[in-house]
């Protein structure tokens, strides 16, 4: 194999390998190959049960082999009559298990900050699987801020407050917008015996980035929480720049006065047809 490093561009490359006849790739899908064949996790404890105020869940807990970064599964899984704490509890089974891969957000999933709509949407996620029984809700660690980190995202927090959105927030600090990677939760779930899932979420990037580990998202069922007055312009963004599925509606759907929105609809379940629309 031979790194070519005085071409500049794709097409040059492609020129190169064309004339020699060579094989080539960029260096993004080598490691994205590398990726999808190694080992990116390893279980770091055996499987307990979680009772939380939302329901009774199965805490699995993985440690990423690439950066150390531990991530927590809370599984609910009935199927009548299995052991308690299976390893794969959803290995064998045809019917498709809800799933929600939420990524870290000490601001909002902590402290019930009403800039972003994460801890609603973790509560809203928690409700919905333990209500649907079949199920997985996976906590990506090492996610916050989209992948800056807490204290980039409060440095990008105060550059919002001088006028720029999220999005170019994070530029104006050399930051990527957007550098979370999904190969480590898709092990995870792969590791669970996962093969069929829901996917709730409104993220078109999720869906293409958990594609292509063996597992298959049949249906996309929306994470709907209703916007409040200190948020609103952090869900247009994620709509007009972002591409997520996100029905906002007018002012009259909003949180009063920046409460804690409910769920609306009170099922994530309810408004999988958003997809078709
Ligand atoms: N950089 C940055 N990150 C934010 C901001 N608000 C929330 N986050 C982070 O965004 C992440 C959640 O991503 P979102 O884009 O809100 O939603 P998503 O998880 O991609 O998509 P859904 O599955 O539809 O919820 C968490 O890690 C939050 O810490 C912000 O203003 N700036």
């Amino acid at each position: 194999m031979y790194a070519v490093a005085n071409i500049s561009g794709q097409s040059e490359l492609r020129a190169f390998a064309e004339k020699w006849g060579l094989v080539y790739s960029s260096t993004a899908d080598l490691i994205a190959f590398q990726r999808r064949r190694s080992a990116l996790v390893e279980r770091c404890a055996p499987p307990v049960a979680m009772p939380t105020k939302f329901g009774v869940f199965t805490a699995h807990c993985y440690r990423s082999l690439v950066d150390g970064v531990e991530h927590i599964a809370l599984v609910k899984a009935q199927s009548g009559n299995e052991l308690p704490h299976k390893l794969k509890p959803f290995l064998g089974s045809t019917k498709p298990a809800l799933v929600r891969v939420h990524s870290e957000c000490c601001t909002g999933d902590i402290f019930g900050s009403l800039r972003c709509d994460c801890g609603p949407q973790l509560e809203a996620g928690l409700r919905a699987i333990e209500r649907d029984g079949w199920g997985v809700f996976l906590y990506l660690r090492g996610q916050e801020g989209r992948g800056i980190g807490l204290g980039a995202k409060i440095h990008a927090y105060s550059l919002q407050e001088r006028g720029l959105d999220t999005l170019d927030a994070n530029t104006e600090l050399g930051l990527p917008v957007d550098s979370r990677e999904y190969g480590t939760g898709a092990q995870i779930l792969v590791d669970l015996g996962i093969r069929d899932m829901r996917l709730i979420s409104n993220n078109p990037k999720k869906f293409t980035g958990l594609a292509g580990f063996g597992l298959r998202i049949v249906d996309r069922e929306p994470s709907h929480t209703a916007p409040n007055k200190e948020n609103i312009g952090y869900l247009r963004t994620k709509v007009q720049r972002m591409g997520h599925m996100l029905e906002l509606g007018d002012s009259s759907d909003w949180a009063e006065n920046g409460a804690p929105p409910p769920v609306s609809g009170g099922s994530q379940t309810s408004a999988a047809s958003q997809d078709e629309e």
